[in-house]
């Protein structure tokens, strides 16, 4: 009997599978896209949870053309595949760039159509937010990331309205003044003063000058490099607010969606009881010092004699969202939303620009001929002898544009985001010049920011100084001048056609932490290279060309977890991770 009721189970269990695969098929055949199919169900949760730590071992024991396909299911797949699939599964001659994905799960599409991807991200509101990103990132209230329809739309006119270019000086001076603060401690290893010095947590130097730097331009809370270590929490907390703030994030792509019960419950004999524990606290008292330091910043701006809000993010989203207008209701943001949004500035730009600037720094050790390239265009700029400290942003930011370059083509082949998830709710159809396509409801969208920048028809052999260097695989190549437009065009950066490079999105939903980002990395790397060099401590005996290996094998062993980042390069110990040494150079 027990047998009987096990194999029923088990039946009905399998014959789920079979008719979602089915259904997936027919529909697939309707939309007018290709299909990939693939006899798995990708949003298992046991399988979203284990998949990627398991995917090399899957690639090492699965029959390859097994795991060539099973891999289609693995979040991130698209930095580890590249275009193969693209180029397998649709014949030689037949440049498909879209195709469905037919599982036992949901009904999934992949693109890298840049007419597809544009008019995709022209309507937010048929293509909305994917519902795991509200799982992971309302957790303190709902905000301009997790919003879809009014909602959305009334809090983004509040957000434009904020990132201004006060914040933009106001992010640049801060990431100097870190970026300073990292040199000190560097340097400060050093075994003779003003010798070079070696240190394997430059990485997690990086993310400490983004968070400082959130910190100080977003929520008005500047912190000294060195103060994490001597400030003590206020009394009755057990965390300071960049405590709070560091554990949360850390943990933002997984404990996080966890309930608050289970955290301050959960047994001290159990493994993982120190992160959840800390968690458990961070969650609690995020809430209340961002409250605190809101209320301060309500004080100031009523104490301020012009009423003129300070250069923050948190100071310019109060003024924006509580100032009196005509239209007052439609501009407000609730305390929930002032409350989810402050969160997001912090969870949407930390990583991303943490990860961008860290591949910027292990490629500045991999190729030091960009270095030097990078130091002309520095030296040219910054030709008196000012400090650091008067670095003026106006005039500087503008005439960076290798540094820029430098940072696009970092985004091109290291995109934080693989891919832009979107939604539909309802069945919606997409015209372009090669026909209309139809798309069922419940399908989720992925925009493939991998492929699309490696796809050769925009980037292979551009901007080539010399005809003679051409070469068929150019867009696997490290080449920031691909970005210089040739001397005498009106622009003097490349600007991608429509649709066709997205590390920030586009169209209306365009990520508004754009300009941050881009003023904060060519802070950083203006104030790193001004006066040293960055180079990457050979092993005993080893060569520049295991070296130069060694940094390939480091960047191509990335992983996709909120954003993607390299392996074991943060939080190692002394003797693991990559060696990097400093030396002055004047
Ligand atoms: C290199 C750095 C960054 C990259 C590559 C990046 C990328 C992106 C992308 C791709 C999106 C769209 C996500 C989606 O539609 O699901 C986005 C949205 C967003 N980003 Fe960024 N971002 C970066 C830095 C920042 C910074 C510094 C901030 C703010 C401090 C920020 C705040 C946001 C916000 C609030 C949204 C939601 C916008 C909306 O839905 O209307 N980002 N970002």
């Amino acid at each position: 009997m027990f047998l009987k009721i096990a194999a029923a189970l088990i039946a009905a269990y399998c014959s789920t599978f079979l008719y979602c695969i089915t259904r997936n098929f027919f529909t697939a055949r309707k939309t007018g896209f290709p299909s990939v199919i693939v006899p798995w169900d990708q949003n298992h949760f046991f399988w979203m949870v284990c998949s990627v730590p398991l995917r090399p071992h899957l690639q090492k024991w699965l029959p390859k053309p097994v795991y060539d396909r099973i891999v289609l299911t693995i979040y991130g797949w698209e930095f580890h595949e590249r275009m193969r699939p693209y180029e397998e599964y649709f014949g030689p001659g037949r440049n498909d760039k879209s195709f469905m994905l037919v599982t036992c799960g949901k009904s999934e599409f992949w693109t890298y159509d840049a007419e597809i991807t544009s008019e995709v991200l022209r309507r937010p509101r048929d293509f909305q937010q994917v519902d795991l990103t509200a799982l992971f990132m309302a957790r303190f209230g709902h905000n301009v990331l997790t919003s879809d329809g009014d909602r959305w739309a009334r809090q983004r006119k509040v957000i434009a309205s904020v990132i201004n270019e006060r914040i933009s000086k106001a992010v640049f001076d801060e990431s100097i003044r870190q970026t300073d603060g990292l040199l000190g401690e560097v340097y400060r290893g050093a075994l003779n003063p003003g010798e070079a010095a070696e240190s394997t947590h430059l990485f997690d130097m990086i993310k400490k000058i983004t968070i400082h730097v959130l910190g100080g331009a977003g929520m008005g809370a500047s912190v000294p490099w060195d103060d994490d270590v001597n400030v003590k929490p206020k009394s009755g907390f057990k965390m300071t607010y960049m405590e709070a703030v560091k554990t949360v994030i850390h943990n933002v792509t997984g404990p996080i969606i966890l309930p608050q019960w289970f955290l301050s419950n959960y047994p001290s004999f159990l493994p993982g009881y120190q992160t959840l524990n800390s968690l458990s606290y961070a969650m609690q008292e995020f809430p209340t010092h961002t409250m605190d330091m809101l209320d301060q910043e309500r004080q100031r701006s009523a104490a301020s004699k012009d009423g003129k809000a300070r250069s923050n993010i948190m100071s310019q989203l109060l003024q924006a969202s509580e100032s009196p207008g005509v239209d007052e209701k439609s501009k407000a943001l609730s305390d929930e939303e002032m409350m989810g949004n402050l969160f997001i500035f912090t969870a949407a730009g930390f990583d991303t620009t943490a990860n961008t600037l860290s591949y910027a720094v292990a490629l500045l050790v991999r190729f030091p001929q960009w270095q030097d390239w990078l130091v002309e265009e520095i030296d040219s700029i910054l030709m008196t002898e000012v400090t650091n400290e008067e670095l003026e942003y106006t005039a500087i930011y503008p005439r960076c544009i290798r540094i820029m370059a430098f940072m696009m083509e970092t985004l091109r082949l290291y995109t934080p985001l693989v891919h832009i998830p979107k939604q539909t709710r309802t069945p919606q159809t997409i015209q372009t010049t090669s026909g209309d396509y139809w798309l069922p409801a419940n399908t989720t969208l992925y925009l493939n920011n991998v492929a699309l920048g490696l796809d050769p028809e925009v980037w292979r052999n551009l901007n080539l100084s010399n005809e003679a260097e051409a070469t068929e695989d150019d867009e696997l190549r490290f080449r920031p001048t691909r970005w210089l437009n040739p001397l005498g065009s009106a622009q003097p950066l490349f600007s991608p056609p429509k649709g066709r490079f997205l590390p920030w999105s586009a169209g209306p939903r365009v990520c508004p932490g754009q300009k941050m980002a881009q003023v904060e990395f060519t802070a950083v790397i203006l104030a790193l290279l001004r006066r040293n060099r960055i180079e990457a401590v050979p092993l005993s005996g080893e060569s520049t060309e295991q070296v130069n290996s060694r940094l390939d094998a480091l960047m191509k062993d990335s992983i996709s977890i909120l954003t993607l980042q390299m392996n074991g390069v943060y939080d190692v110990d002394e003797d693991k991770g990559l060696r990097l040494r400093m030396c002055k150079r004047k």
